[in-house]
């Protein structure tokens, strides 16, 4: 299992009610213009340090500076969230299907005053649209519920909506890209470092 997982085969992070004992720790890392401290847990996605992959999303990509309406699909703790809340001062969206993840995410934008609504999918309201979908997906759930988790939100995007994503090479990336443009999503690769693809998704 890969060192940023940190959680045991038969406690995986997108686990609803993750049952790990609490092993409470604080991540650092710069965006929006700023240093950030969050709080994690066991548990949740990358618990002992910002994902290589999130890192290099919230480097390459270019955070929303105005208010809008701005989802973290998959959002563990929150380092998208809370990076979107503080660049745009917009509305936040934050969904996960981790409840651990999701306690962290609203403690974690209550703590530096950013307006982030963290809730499981099926809450947020069918007819809510987002002007742009942050998103490092779980990969690990596969292909096939990849697939139906990016059809279920990319609709959801405002018309002229973006979304970002990050996905390793080495994890379909490349694959993605062909995926995701076939479905009516004009896919491009955006920006690529340390073998991690950023996408820009439009809406078609
Ligand atoms: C690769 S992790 C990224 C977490 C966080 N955004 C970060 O950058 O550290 C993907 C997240 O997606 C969540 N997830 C898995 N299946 C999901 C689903 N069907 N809907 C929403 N989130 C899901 C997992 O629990 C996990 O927190």
């Amino acid at each position: 299992m890969a060192h940023n997982d940190e959680v045991t085969e038969s406690e995986h992070y997108f686990a609803t009610r993750p049952n790990s004992q609490a092993k409470p720790r604080t991540i650092d890392f710069e965006a929006a213009g700023r240093q950030i401290s969050l709080r994690t847990d066991s548990g949740v996605f990358s618990a002992s340090r910002l994902d290589p992959g999130t890192a290099v999303l919230l480097r390459k990509a270019p955070l929303p500076t105005r208010p809008g309406r701005y989802l973290d699909l998959g959002c563990g703790y929150g380092p998208i969230a809370v990076s979107l809340g503080l660049a745009s001062q917009g509305s936040v969206t934050a969904v996960d299907v981790n409840t651990r993840a999701l306690e962290l995410v609203r403690s974690n934008a209550a703590e530096l005053g950013v307006e982030v609504t963290a809730t499981t999918p099926e809450e947020v309201p069918a007819d809510a649209r987002f002007d742009q979908i942050w998103s490092n997906p779980p990969i690990r759930v596969g292909k096939a519920a990849l697939h139906e988790l990016l059809e279920q939100w990319l609709p959801r995007l405002a018309p002229d909506g973006v979304a970002w994503l990050v996905v390793a090479r080495h994890k379909g990336a490349d694959s993605l890209v062909d995926w995701l443009t076939e479905r009516g999503f004009p896919t491009v690769k955006h920006a690529s470092q340390k073998g991690y693809r950023v996408l820009r998704v439009e809406r078609a």
